[in-house]
């Protein structure tokens, strides 16, 4: 009898138990399913679909990013996601929690096929992906440098950034492996500062810091914690310049094997003795001690420039970004060329590029980019720039004794690395409205996906950097997020070139 009710009681307990799993595991899909909801059709997101309806089949990028987001509403999860919380910081709690990206499930075998055709001498013609012996910056019929263009060597006692300059190269900024990177960092770094201005022109503060043997470099002024995002409300042109996202912009180009961005290192300075006493003129007038007791300045300039925005020690060591100066322009003039992508920088006008369907054809049949290697360098840019989140592109440089078979230079990556949970599809308006990409680079994106991720070759590279951590862990996450979406716009792009087509039909599926 007792052994009876002690098997019910058992019974009871284990059905009890079930019932309860049950009810748990519809509660938790249900608050997933709540969770999505509420993601995706936020009014935030209604309010940039309202622009983008009235464009409606004719951006290739707003096609993309429907169908993207369509996407993922299944397996893969969502993967643009707007940041949660609107705060200045998105705190140092639970969100700075490493997400660890799932398993690829999807190695882009179809894309990798391309790739390896390609390296056999096939599918050369290929109208995305563009092979080694189509791009310029493989072939390198001639790759001279500054110093044998302009006839000049370094003198016995030259600096390392001089030697440098002198060995910048028609196709890239510096070969790879190049042993005076790490000599030039080292010595801005932990060179004597001689002497401080402040640099003329552009929004906000910078410094011009000049080192024993004529060394100089650009230094911009950390503000906020890493973990301190761009503010929801600000557009990309009011955003602050980050320090640390020049210091990682320099070490993500270097990775993706670009070469095109100037070394760029990170330094605490004493502001006493390293800024306040090597520097004259009206900045000194500019230096004040806050009420924490902290030692802070402003400068001039016609953004962020005043009390309200002051740079401020703690309490008056100050840490900073340092990049390596380009050469003067009296060795190696430059020429400034607005970006065909470049943004509005008005908060209600759209650009070109936002209103017109063929926008891309018509930046492809103009010179310098209806042939050579400028085009394939702006998708290169735009993919650089996407991963970084860098929105503001409105001009890039090259170097003019080297005419239009250059590289472009990868300058002024300040306001990158803002948002660690929003992925700016906008950014990839080059790569998916034109539909071209070099082999080379997406060789590496794949590589990034099915082998050692992107985020772990940057954390690593970084980790050399005096002043890291550089990088919050969720910028270093959104990094492999983004290799993913770039690969998902370029297969796309090469399913279209396939099937033009089916794709129409797709399109409005
Ligand atoms: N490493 C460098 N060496 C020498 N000059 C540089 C270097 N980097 C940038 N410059 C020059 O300084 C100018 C301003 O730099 P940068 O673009 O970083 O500042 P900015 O204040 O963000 O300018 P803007 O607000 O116009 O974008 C650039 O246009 C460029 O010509
Ligand atoms: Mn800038």
């Amino acid at each position: 009898m007792l052994n009876m009710k002690l098997k019910e009681r058992l019974a009871l307990a284990i059905s009890a138990f079930l019932v309860l799993f049950t009810l748990m595991l519809i509660v938790d899909i249900q608050m997933d399913y709540g969770n999505f909801a509420n993601k995706v059709p936020l009014p935030l997101h209604a309010r940039v679909h309202s622009g983008d309806l009235e464009d409606k089949g004719r951006s290739a990028y707003i096609e993309f990013r429907k169908r993207f987001l369509q996407k993922s509403n299944g397996s893969n999860g969502s993967r643009e996601y707007e940041q949660s919380a609107p705060g200045e910081t998105s705190g140092g709690g639970t969100d700075a929690e490493p997400r660890t990206p799932a398993p690829p499930t999807d190695r882009y075998e179809d894309l990798q096929k391309i790739i390896l055709s390609q390296l056999q001498g096939k599918a050369e013609d290929h109208t995305v992906v563009i092979p080694p012996h189509r791009d310029l910056n493989i072939l390198r019929p001639e790759n001279p440098t500054i110093g044998e263009m302009e006839d000049l060597e370094p003198s016995i006692n030259a600096s390392n950034l001089e030697r440098f300059q002198l060995k910048i190269a028609q196709h890239e900024l510096y070969e790879d492996g190049e042993p005076l990177v790490d000599e030039i960092l080292k010595d801005m770094a932990t060179n004597s500062i001689l002497h401080v201005e402040q640099k003329e022109g552009g929004t906000q503060l910078k410094l011009i810091i000049d080192y024993p043997n004529g060394v100089q470099a650009l230094f911009k002024p950390m503000r906020f914690a890493r973990d301190v995002q761009t503010l929801p409300n600000h557009f990309y042109f009011s955003d602050y310049e980050r320090h640390n996202a020049e210091i990682a912009a320099f070490h993500l180009d270097r990775i993706l094997g670009f070469r095109r961005a100037m070394p760029v290192v990170g330094r605490v300075l004493n502001m006493t003795t390293e800024i306040y006493d090597v520097t004259e003129g009206d900045i000194l007038k500019t230096f004040f001690v806050s009420p924490a007791n902290n030692f802070c300045f402003h400068g001039k300039c016609s953004y962020y420039c005043d009390t309200g925005h002051a740079i401020c020690g703690n309490p008056d060591m100050l840490e900073g970004s340092f990049a390596a100066f380009l050469p003067s322009s009296d060795i190696a003039e430059r020429k400034v060329w607005r970006h065909p992508w470049r943004r509005s920088y008005h908060k209600r006008r759209k650009a070109p590029w936002e209103l017109q369907s063929d926008y891309c054809d018509t930046v492809r049949t103009t010179p310098p980019y209806d042939s050579g290697r400028r085009m394939l360098d702006l998708m290169d840019m735009s993919i650089y720039d996407f991963l970084s989140g860098n929105m503001d592109r409105h001009h890039y440089e090259t170097f003019k004794m080297f005419g239009n078979e250059t590289f472009t230079l990868h300058l002024d990556q300040g306001r990158a690395f803002g948002k660690a949970f929003h992925d700016e599809l906008s950014i990839l308006a080059p790569l998916l409205q034109c539909c071209l990409v070099r082999h080379t680079t997406l060789s590496l994106l794949l590589k990034f996906h099915n082998g050692v991720p992107l985020s772990k070759v940057l954390r690593e590279s970084l980790k050399l950097d005096p002043v890291n951590p550089i990088l919050w862990e969720p910028h270093l996450v959104a990094l492999d997020r983004r290799v993913l979406i770039i690969l998902d716009a370029i297969r796309n792009c090469v399913n279209k070139a396939e099937s033009p087509l089916q794709n129409e039909v797709n399109d409005f599926v």
